[in-house]
């Protein structure tokens, strides 16, 4: 079992080491040890390679079973050109590389959290626990073409029949075994790309009889996110929507520290939804949950552990339960643990547990 772990940039090799502590735990309690192999990616691989996906960072994550990344990106190289910036030249350039089609970003409010979340308790505390099925390899992001001069930039949203039926049937297999309702969200009033993902949603969707599709509007969707979030159980939807639908969907617990990530391709990679978070970097503050329950999907869907996932979501809960918050999630930041104290609370409760 070989892990390919790609630290990055800002906040990501805080909160990998956390994670990394989490899977000493679990290694302990199985007996199983899992490789892990480090590699370069975004601005560190920048600053040590001069490009941020290089050659040994694909080799590494091609000979692994899994990819385990933390975040890209920093002021620090914000001024390069498109595509040697690490979200571009790295990140990007690494999802197509790896054939990620699709994305998956779970976010539940846990009880005792309802109070920290932005929105009234008689709006959270209705019962919030909803997955962003979003498509990765595609639409604006990637299309072709796209350019940039001093007087124009553009870029260019594309979608065929194929990758919308794939990403759709991802949805629709995820909604099968929950709440069974798939909300498609695009905005096929003004954009010929969501007018073909609209269509070919609704023939995916006669596959599946069980499952409830409704289509919302991404302006809508976003304003009924914080009106109603209860009524969203998975929320399908482009690449570029997806990415801006799932941060605010970390709105409602109250910290993008608390969403993980999965994606889905010839290779599956794991990462926490939020990016490298240059305002917080360095100073062992940031909140590790979403790393932590990244590693928690990696066990699941790329070594079957399912057992020992929901042991890990298990711990992270109690630990919340029990009152202890990072800053982003404390009331009383006084009070707040940092980083490494959580990594640890969670690895004691994983043990006390097990
Ligand atoms: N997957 C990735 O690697 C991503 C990379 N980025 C890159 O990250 C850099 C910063 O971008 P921003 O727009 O500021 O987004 P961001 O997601 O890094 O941060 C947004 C806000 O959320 C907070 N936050 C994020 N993760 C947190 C955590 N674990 N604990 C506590 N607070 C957390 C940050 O402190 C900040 O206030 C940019 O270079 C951007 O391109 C942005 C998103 C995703
Ligand atoms: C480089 C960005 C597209 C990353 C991002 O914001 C995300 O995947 O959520
Ligand atoms: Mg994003």
């Amino acid at each position: 079992m070989k892990i390919a772990v790609l630290p990055g940039d800002g906040i990501g090799p805080e909160v990998v080491r956390e994670a990394l502590k989490v899977l000493e735990v679990v290694e302990k309690k199985t007996g199983k040890t899992f490789e892990k192999v480090f590699g370069h990616i975004g601005g560190d691989a920048i600053d040590k390679f001069g490009e941020p996906l290089p050659e040994e960072t694909k080799k590494i994550c091609l000979e692994a079973d899994a990819i385990f990344l933390g975040s890209v990106g920093g002021p620090k190289w914000d001024d390069l050109p498109p595509e040697k910036r690490p979200e571009i030249g790295g990140l990007l350039a690494l999802r197509k590389m790896l054939n990620l089609y699709a994305n998956i970003r779970p976010i539940k409010v846990y009880r005792s959290l309802v109070h920290v979340s932005p929105l009234k308790e008689k709006v959270i505390g209705s019962g919030v626990d909803l997955v962003t099925v979003r498509e990765l390899s595609y639409g604006v992001y990637y299309g072709q073409p796209r350019g940039l001069d001093e007087e124009k930039g553009f870029d260019t949203m594309i979608y065929d029949r194929k990758t919308v039926e794939r990403i759709a049937r991802t949805a629709f297999e995820i909604a099968k075994n929950r709440r069974k309702k798939v909300t498609s969200v695009d905005k096929a009033n003004v954009l010929y790309s969501s007018m073909l993902w609209r269509k070919v949603v609704n023939e995916v969707a006669r596959e599946y009889p069980d499952v409830e599709l409704t289509h919302m509007y991404v302006d809508n969707a976003a304003m009924q996110l914080i009106l109603k979030p209860s009524q969203f159980d998975v929320i399908l939807t482009t690449n570029m929507f997806g990415d801006i639908l799932s941060d605010e969907s970390a709105a409602l617990p109250g910290s993008l520290g608390l969403l993980p990530s999965a994606s889905f391709g010839d290779k599956n990679l794991y990462e926490p939804a939020g990016g490298s978070a240059p305002d917080i970097a360095g100073k062992n503050i940031a909140n590790p949950i979403a790393q932590i329950l990244s590693l928690a999907m990696m066990l699941e869907h790329s070594f079957g552990m399912v057992e020992e996932a929901r042991k890990i979501e298990r711990a992270v809960e109690l630990v919340i339960e029990e009152g202890y918050r990072t800053r982003d999630i404390a009331e009383d930041p006084e009070k707040a643990v940092s980083t490494s104290q959580m990594g640890d609370l969670i690895c004691k409760k994983l043990e006390e547990i097990w």
